[in-house]
């Protein structure tokens, strides 16, 4: 017996939504259909959602171990389910960071525990991410890492990369990169250097200080050959470095966060709110514009939401002294369709693209595609409903978002993974 996920809709090759029902049998997608006999199946009423291939997000902050007061493997992977998400990937600056193989299979574990979403733990790229040695790659590997990556802090030395590329390359693994140079920086600095820092008289943090970066890893990935891919890229000079990059020929892709699609410098509070900051910081509104030119034109590959759990205390403590970050997995695709495709600026199937082939076919997963034999990893969206978002009702410990009180559209109201309910809200 299988189940049917029925009375639903598709997107099309050509873009079209149109109705369909899904077969689902062995955790595997057994049949795309107008219409699919009962016949003895379970039958689920989809009430005309749109069924989708369930979303991909590489760029997630778990926070286990070491700091589950802000978020753990379960609930984390509990808000990504919640989100669409059935795949999400966890970066290393936990405690301690994802530096050994006993660290990567303690993540493991509790993602299989968890049994909500796929969880592939990155490794990082230095002991500690202190940018001083590089780590076991090939024992990460071996443990079962998704890519390499140091993020929360930019690998300082070229020549630390440069060396971490060449070993990357030889084995096969994608290096992933937070961009930042640290001279750049002003200590205390939290709003992009801009206008708006300039009116508040506060420092700010350059768009060079992650350009600069990227312009130096391009080259490096050039070098090397490695698969290079740019977490959060924020700076229209970022954009056109990738843009450049491409048409060059380097193996180079990048992602982009919704809060840096949707908003920038100038959207933020006169109070400045803690929950507006988080790191790259929202830039000017000719980045925001680069950034969504990026998208259209394909220098950007993909979205991701960088969700960075923190707690109400440590938000609290005023814009120079709480931590950068906001959480996402929750409020990414409604956010982004009802602000980006319900506005006309991209095409649903664009942004059904951006979220699960687009990282799927970037970092060779077997996952993202909505077709017959492929795993069961299906996400059902309420395309109709609006609500607004509401911190207090989700599942992540995390309740730090700028976009609370944000009316949306378009809610996942069902995911599956390898068939398996791991949400229903229909
Ligand atoms: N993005 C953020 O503002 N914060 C991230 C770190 C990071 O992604 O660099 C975090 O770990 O909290
Ligand atoms: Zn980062
Ligand atoms: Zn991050």
């Amino acid at each position: 017996m299988g189940t049917i996920l029925g009375n639903g809709t598709i997107i099309n090759q050509a873009g079209e939504r149109i109705p369909a029902e899904v077969l689902i049998e062995d955790k595997k997608i057994a049949a795309i259909a107008v219409k699919i006999d009962r016949d003895g199946h379970e039958w689920i009423d989809c009430k005309g959602g749109l069924i989708s291939a369930g979303f991909i997000d590489v760029h997630v902050h778990l926070r286990e171990p070491g700091q589950e007061q802000k978020e753990t493997i379960a609930t984390g992977a509990a808000a990504a389910v919640k989100g669409g998400f059935t795949t999400i990937a966890c970066m290393p600056n936990t405690r301690p960071s994802i530096d050994s193989a006993e660290t990567v299979r303690y993540i493991l574990e509790k993602a299989r525990e968890a049994n909500r979403a796929r969880v592939l733990p990155y490794g990082a790229i230095t002991i500690r991410q202190l940018g001083k040695e590089l780590t076991d790659f090939a024992g990460l590997k071996e443990a079962g890492i998704f890519a390499l990556t140091d993020d929360g802090v930019g690998v300082q030395s070229a020549g630390m990369m440069k060396k971490a590329m060449q070993k990357a390359k030889e084995l096969g693994i994608s290096i992933v990169a937070h961009c930042e140079d640290d001279t750049l920086l002003t200590p205390g600095a939290a709003l992009h250097d801009g206008e708006v820092a300039a009116r508040h008289g506060l420092p700010g943090i350059p768009s060079e200080s992650e350009s600069i970066h990227v312009g130096r890893d391009i080259l490096l990935a050039e070098q090397t050959g490695v698969h290079y891919h740019v977490c959060h890229i924020s700076a229209k000079e970022s954009v056109r470095l990738v843009r450049d990059g491409k048409r060059a020929g380097v193996n180079v892709t990048c992602e982009v966060t919704p809060h840096h699609l949707l908003l920038c410098d100038e959207d933020i509070p006169e109070d400045l709110p803690s929950n507006w900051k988080m790191n790259p910081p929202l830039r000017s509104r000719a980045d925001r514009q680069a950034l969504i030119e990026g998208l259209k034109d394909g220098t950007i590959d993909m979205i991701a939401t960088d969700h960075a759990p923190h707690t109400a205390e440590e938000k609290a403590a005023g814009l120079e002294r709480a931590p950068f970050g906001i959480v996402g997995l929750e409020t990414a695709f409604p956010l982004l369709y009802t602000h980006l495709v319900l506005t006309g600026e991209l095409t649903l199937k664009t942004l059904i693209d951006l979220l699960t082939v687009k990282p799927a076919e970037s970092f060779q997963l077997p996952y993202g595609r909505l077709e017959v034999g492929a795993d069961a990893d299906v996400t059902v969206i309420d395309l109709d409903t609006e609500k607004a978002i509401d911190p207090d009702s989700f599942a992540s410990k995390g309740r730090n978002t700028p976009f609370a009180g944000w009316k949306c559209k378009g809610w996942p109201v069902l995911t599956m993974v390898a068939g398996r309910l791991v949400h229903r809200d229909v």
